[in-house]
């Protein structure tokens, strides 16, 4: 895999919990160059640290940024004009603004940056290379920027209107917390049927492993769960036990609905 040609900087903006992930995954994938990064980020981070010491640039004077082809924002949203405002003045009017923010609208940022913007909603399993992000914007050249940036790292579902991201969210971003919460309580049922804490825990994270393998073939997740469930096995005697309490479905609806409402309060 060759780097990215220099044709203009990339500039991360917020170095947290996604921050980190997406430089991690930008250097594993050799998606930007380590010369092309340009990191903003108010405290030392670790995964800048890191980055700068292969030759990113952290916090450089303003005028770094009149090379930026694109700016990344991920930064809470909360914080995004307090954190975009010192930088517009240095950036190209060809720069495009790619968001990964929750809620937060593409029009808000474009009215306030006169930029092309792209949404992004990755999950932090960019950092290794095997995320997902879904992918949205109203400018075909903003669109494709984005795409460029996080393919190498994730699988880049396009959705067909911005509206969807509120659901995308939920299913892509939130959704990893919704899974390692259920393979919390399936180890916290290992123990109450007589397995210790560790013997619990070590199981059901490599039950999660092996899920995430067999995802990862590609195969119909109907014929992933009819590989496992022999008939009148233990594996059906589990999935008709699940069905019947009718829980899983009404927990899985419930978190979605929930986080697509707070999306939706973020978003004013
Ligand atoms: N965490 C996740 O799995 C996902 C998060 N997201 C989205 O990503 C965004 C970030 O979330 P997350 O990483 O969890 O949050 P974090 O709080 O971990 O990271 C936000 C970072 O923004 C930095 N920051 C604050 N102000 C500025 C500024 N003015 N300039 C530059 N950086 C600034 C903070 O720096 P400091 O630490 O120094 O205060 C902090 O490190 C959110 O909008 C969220 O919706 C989307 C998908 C998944
Ligand atoms: O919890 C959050 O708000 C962010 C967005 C998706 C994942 N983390």
């Amino acid at each position: 895999m060759s780097q990215s040609s220099g044709n203009g900087a990339v500039v991360l903006v917020g170095c947290g919990r996604l921050g980190s992930a997406i430089l991690e995954g930008w250097l594993a994938t050799e998606t930007v160059a380590p010369a092309e990064l340009i990191i903003v980020t108010p405290s030392q981070k670790p995964a800048a640290e890191a980055a700068r010491a292969l030759g990113a640039r952290v916090n450089p004077h303003g005028a770094a940024l009149a090379e930026a082809r694109a700016v990344v924002l991920a930064v809470k949203p909360a914080n995004w004009r307090e954190a975009l405002r010192p930088l517009l003045p240095h950036l190209a009017q060809s720069a495009v603004l790619i968001s990964v923010m929750a809620g937060v609208r593409a029009g808000e940022i474009a009215e306030a940056s006169t930029r092309s913007v792209a949404r992004v909603m990755p999950t932090t399993g960019v950092a290794q290379g095997r995320g997902v992000a879904a992918l949205w914007s109203a400018d075909v050249e903003a669109r494709e920027t984005a795409r460029a940036l996080f393919a190498r790292m994730a699988d880049v579902v396009d959705l067909e209107r911005e509206a969807q991201m509120d659901a995308a969210t939920a299913v892509a971003g939130s959704a990893p917390a919704f899974i390692h919460a259920f393979v919390q309580a399936l180890a916290r049922a290992g123990e109450t049927q007589g397995l210790s804490s560790e013997a619990a825990e070590r199981l059901a994270r490599g039950a999660l492993r092996s899920a995430g393998a067999g995802a990862e073939t590609g195969e119909p997740l109907e014929a992933l769960i009819a590989r496992i469930a022999s008939p009148g096995g233990t594996t059906q005697a589990g999935l008709e036990a699940m069905a019947a309490a009718g829980d899983l479905d009404r927990a899985a609806e419930a978190a979605v609905e929930a986080a697509v409402r707070r999306a939706q309060a973020i978003s004013g």
